[in-house]
Order: C-alpha cells, then sequence, then structure tokens
C-alpha cells in the first residue's frame, strides 16, 4: 500500500469514527427509558416547548409510560411519572438519587446554595440546621410571626382588595424575612426585599433550562467567553455581586442584634450561635439564610394565589369550608393553628391546594444519579437529571377521580389529620408531590404548611372571593390550569372581587390591626416588648 492510499485510509476510518460519533451524539442509546424519537446532536431539544413544558411532560407520561427519558443535546433527562418509580429510586435508592445536576450556575455562586449543591458534606450540615431548626416543633415557634403578619394581609385586603396578588406577596415574604432573618416586611417596597427578589428572579432565570448545560463540552468556552457576549454569564455575575453585597449586610444585621443582646429566634440567630462542630462559617450561614429566604418566599405567595383562584372557580367548596369554620371558631374571632385539628375540610382545602396548582411543576430543582443505576431492565446511566413530574403526578386519575376538579372531600380527615402527608417517604400513600421528595424533599415545609393554613383559613373567614362579571353581569372568561411560565410558576393573572363577609367582621379585622400596631416600631419591625411577650424569657 502506498503511503498515500495510507494516508486516505486513515484519513477516511478518522471521518468515519467522527460522523458515526456526532450521529450517535444526541440519539438514544438502547435499554434507555423509552421516550419520543431523537435526532442526532439535539436528541429531543426541538421537540421542548417554549411555554407549558409541563404539559409537554404529561403527554410524554402518557404515550411511553411511568418512567421516559428524554436526550436533551448531550444531557440525559429522566421523567419519574409515577408514585411508585419515586418512591423505587428518589426514596429508596437515595443513596445515589440525591445529587443535584451539574449545572453551570454553580461556578458561579461558589456553589454555596444548598438547593444547588451535590449532597456532599457541606450540604449535609447546611441541611443538618433546617433539619435542627425548621422541625414541627421548632416551626411552632414561629407562629406568632405567621399570626401577626396574617392580620396585615387581612387589613390590606379588607382596604386595597385590588391588589391581593401584591398582599399575598408581601405575607408571604415577610413570614420568610422573619423566620430567617428575623425582620417583618411591612412593605414589598422595603430596600433589601426588593433586592432579594430581583436576585431570586435572576437566579430563577439561569437556574432554568441552558443551552451550556445540555452541550457541557461548550463549558470552557463560556469559562473564556467575555460577559458581553453571553445574557446568562452577565445575568450569573450580577446574581455574585448581589450574593456578595446583600447577603452579607443582611448577616451584619443579624450579628449586630446578637451583639445588643436581641437574640429572639430566627434561623439565621440559630445558626449564629450553634456551637457543635457542625457549625457553618459565617459565609455558609450567609448564604444558607438568604437562599433559606429565596425558598420560602414565591412558593408560598404561588400557592395562596392558586388557593384563591380555586375559591373562585369553586364557590359551592368556599361556602363549605365557610360553614365549617363558622360551626367550629364562630364569627368573634380569626381562626388559629390549634383550630386546624377542629377543621377537617380546610385542611382538605391546604392539601387539594398544594396538590391542584403545584408551584413546582417539575419539582424545582432536578435531582441527579452519581452513579449507572438499572431499574425495571433500564439502564439510567451516571449523571443523568431526574425530574419529578409534579403535575402528572399529582393529576394521577387513577389515584385522583377527575383530578382537574378542586375537591378538598377527596383527602379525608383521618388522612389530613397527618400533617406531613406530602413528604411523606412511602410516596404512593401521598396525595401531591409539590415539595419533592427523598433527602433533598423540602425541609421549609412545616412552616409553609402553617404559614399557609393560617392566612387561608382566615381568608375564608372574613372574606367572600368571587368571579368578576363584565357589564352585562357574565362571569369573565377564567382559564382553570392557566399558569406563569418557568420551574417555579404561579396561576396566569385573573380578576377577582374580594369583601368581607359582614361588617363584624371587617370591624374585627381592621381593630386587630390597629391594636398590632402597639407592637410595631417606625420601621414596620417588631418591638423589644413584642418579642418578650410572644418568647418569654427566651
Ligand atoms: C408552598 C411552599 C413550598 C413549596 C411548594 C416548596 C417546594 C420545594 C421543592 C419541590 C423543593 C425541592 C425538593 C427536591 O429536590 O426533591 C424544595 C427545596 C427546598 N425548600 Fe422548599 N418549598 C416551599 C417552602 C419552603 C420554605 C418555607 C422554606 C424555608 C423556610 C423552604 C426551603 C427549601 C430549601 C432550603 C430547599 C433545598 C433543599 C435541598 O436541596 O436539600 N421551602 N422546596
Amino acid at each position: 500500500m502506498s503511503v498515500q492510499t495510507l494516508y486516505w485510509v486513515v484519513a477516511l476510518s478518522f471521518a468515519t469514527f467522527f460522523s458515526f460519533k456526532v450521529f450517535r451524539y444526541g440519539t438514544r442509546p438502547t435499554n434507555f427509558p423509552p421516550g419520543p424519537p431523537t435526532i442526532p446532536v439535539l436528541g429531543n431539544l426541538l421537540q421542548l416547548p417554549s411555554k407549558d413544558l409541563h404539559l409537554f411532560f404529561d403527554k410524554m407520561s402518557k404515550q411511553y409510560g411511568p418512567i421516559v427519558s428524554l436526550k436533551l443535546g448531550g444531557t440525559n433527562l429522566i421523567l419519574l411519572n409515577d408514585a411508585t418509580v419515586v418512591r423505587d429510586l428518589i426514596e429508596k435508592r437515595s443513596n445515589i438519587y440525591s445529587a443535584r445536576p451539574d449545572t453551570y450556575i454553580r461556578e458561579f455562586v461558589g456553589n454555596r446554595n444548598i438547593a444547588f449543591r451535590n449532597n456532599d458534606d457541606t450540604w449535609r450540615r447546611q441541611r443538618k440546621m433546617y433539619h435542627l431548626r425548621l422541625n414541627t416543633k421548632v416551626a411552632n415557634q414561629y407562629i406568632p410571626y405567621q399570626v401577626f403578619d396574617s392580620k396585615q394581609l387581612m387589613n390590606d385586603l379588607l382596604h386595597d382588595p385590588g391588589r391581593y396578588v401584591d398582599h399575598l406577596q408581601r405575607y408571604t415574604t415577610s413570614v420568610a424575612s422573619t423566620v430567617l432573618y428575623g425582620m417583618r416586611t411591612s412593605t414589598a417596597e422595603n430596600g433589601y426585599v426588593k433586592d432579594l427578589m430581583d436576585w431570586m428572579e435572576k437566579t430563577s432565570d439561569a437556574q432554568n433550562f441552558q443551552l451550556v448545560d445540555f452541550y457541557d463540552f461548550l463549558r470552557p468556552l463560556y469559562r473564556i467567553m467575555p460577559a458581553r457576549f453571553s445574557s446568562l454569564k452577565t445575568k450569573l455575575l450580577e446574581i455574585n455581586t448581589i450574593e456578595n453585597r446583600l447577603f452579607f449586610s443582611l448577616l451584619g444585621i443579624a450579628k449586630e442584634n446578637i451583639a445588643k443582646g436581641k437574640v429572639y429566634p430566627s434561623f439565621i440567630r440559630d445558626m449564629l450561635l450553634a456551637e457543635d462542630k457542625d457549625r457553618m462559617s459565617d459565609i455558609e450561614i450567609a448564604n444558607n439564610a438568604a437562599h433559606g429566604f429565596g425558598a420560602a418566599t414565591d412558593t408560598q405567595w404561588n400557592t395562596a394565589l392558586g388557593f384563591v383562584k380555586a375559591m373562585i372557580l369553586y364557590p359551592k367548596v368556599q361556602q363549605e369550608a365557610q360553614l365549617e369554620i363558622d360551626k367550629v371558631v364562630g364569627s368573634n374571632r380569626m381562626p388559629e393553628w390549634e383550630d386546624r385539628e377542629n377543621l377537617p375540610y380546610v385542611r382538605g382545602i391546604i392539601e387539594e391546594s398544594f396538590r391542584w396548582m403545584p408551584t413546582t411543576l417539575t419539582a424545582a430543582v432536578p435531582h441527579c444519579v452519581t452513579r449507572d443505576d438499572v431499574y425495571n431492565g433500564y439502564i439510567i446511566p451516571k449523571g443523568a437529571i431526574i425530574m419529578m413530574n409534579v403535575w402528572t403526578l399529582n393529576n394521577d386519575d387513577e389515584t385522583h377521580e377527575n383530578p382537574r376538579d378542586f375537591d378538598p372531600s377527596r383527602h379525608s380527615a383521618e388522612f389530613t389529620a397527618i400533617e406531613s402527608n406530602s413528604i411523606n417517604p412511602e410516596a404512593t400513600k401521598r396525595s401531591n408531590f409539590t415539595f419533592g421528595a427523598g433527602r433533598r424533599v423540602c425541609p421549609g415545609f412545616h412552616v409553609a404548611q402553617r404559614g399557609l393554613f393560617i392566612a387561608i383559613s382566615r381568608m375564608l373567614w372574613g372574606f367572600q372571593f368571587s368571579r368578576r362579571k363584565d357589564a352585562s353581569g357574565d362571569l369573565i372568561p377564567i382559564d382553570r390550569d392557566a399558569i406563569t411560565s418557568g420551574l417555579i410558576v404561579q396561576p396566569a393573572p385573573f380578576l377577582c372581587d374580594i369583601r368581607p363577609r359582614d361588617e363584624k367582621r371587617a370591624s374585627i379585622i381592621a381593630e386587630a390591626w390597629a391594636d398590632a400596631q402597639s407592637d410595631l416600631d417606625e420601621k414596620g419591625n417588631f418591638t423589644e416588648e413584642f418579642f418578650e411577650k410572644v418568647f418569654p424569657g427566651k
């Protein structure tokens, strides 16, 4: 063979090998869970819709079954569509299904965000604080904060019902800022709250599906690329700047308060005062508190908006709940957390709000598997992104009859009496997957459960929610399932009328808020006397 022929044989072999590799890239390997046909290089990327991803995932589950695979460029995505599969993988094999996907965002924020970090030792210490400081028992100590802020919520709804969306946002934000930092949010215009909101919006955008995460060979290029050529990189740098400035200034305030002897309950105080071997560094504490704030605000706000939407679409449910509240609580006072045990229908409303309009349609932050695994004969490769298909799981018509109907009576009194149903490791016994599962299951569940029960039961006690009518008296149409886009969603804007149920309740609401003023300083924060009254001896 001449040298020239040899040259051509080698070149041709290389070309064939390379074309074969390119052709195979993005295609579904054998023994992968089933899924739609792929095309080379792109896989299923072109099939992903720009909105209503959950409906596409739902279609995939109906077509291909309880476990589905998608190829997103070079990345493998596995969808879990059935409670048994969630239990078998996320719960029972949690030793390998509890990591997070290796996303580009982690390179920017020092990888200190508990929600994005792999389940390594730092994550274990971050998470331990949540277990110790936000468990059922400790969550109870935050009830006075939630009760207090619900009074402002009720008063805001009474005097300015048209802005109910903002009022619910302020309420959930204030509950989050008090639990995490011991500082109220009396108005959403508050400087640091605006900053935190801006940070959250940017983080949520940057965490959404990104090209660089589908093709990891692009990462070195992104690293050297000037930020002006990449909107993602610009955003990530902005996030970094906000984190460095804001998180430390909030930490500084918390430390100052402690130095002045103001050591009232908050998550950041507990982290700062911890003395065990797992105590975090200041920088980790600053991040853990702020990331908890990020996880606590929109999720609760969106759930509350879902509740309002359900009330105007299902007036009989609202009526039934009010009958129950009137019987148990009466009209002389607002409901308390302690009334929960006697309000099974209202408990059903809370459970149904989590199920019916899940703000975390795809479990918010995906999991990732850390080694090759085999399930029911399918190969699940190391590094695959694992998503709980929450919308499909919550709307499974084998476990829920007519799942798109908002029907609290589908949850029995015995079932809702158990507070932690929504995070039950026996996933097949759950009504919803809105709080995720396994070792990463939402650690703020107990705080959310209390904050939402207090707000929702009080709103039902005090107000009538109804659909807006047009000039000719016809109901303005509402798309029941319309939602905003992203990985954390809320109902698409809808019109709603909110009126006090009667004069007596209106005065109780107004008086409660007028009385509460004496517990606030000029900045709308709690006075020393309030803390001493509510937490005597703490
Ligand atoms: C309705 C309210 C809420 C919903 C629907 C919700 C939902 C979720 C979901 C789906 C996850 C991911 C679970 C998984 O990966 O399997 C999560 C994680 C998390 N949530 Fe929540 N959450 C809510 C409220 C809260 C609150 C009030 C806090 C804090 C006070 C909080 C703190 C966190 C944290 C820190 C994580 C990350 C945990 C980790 O990655 O290890 N959440 N949440």
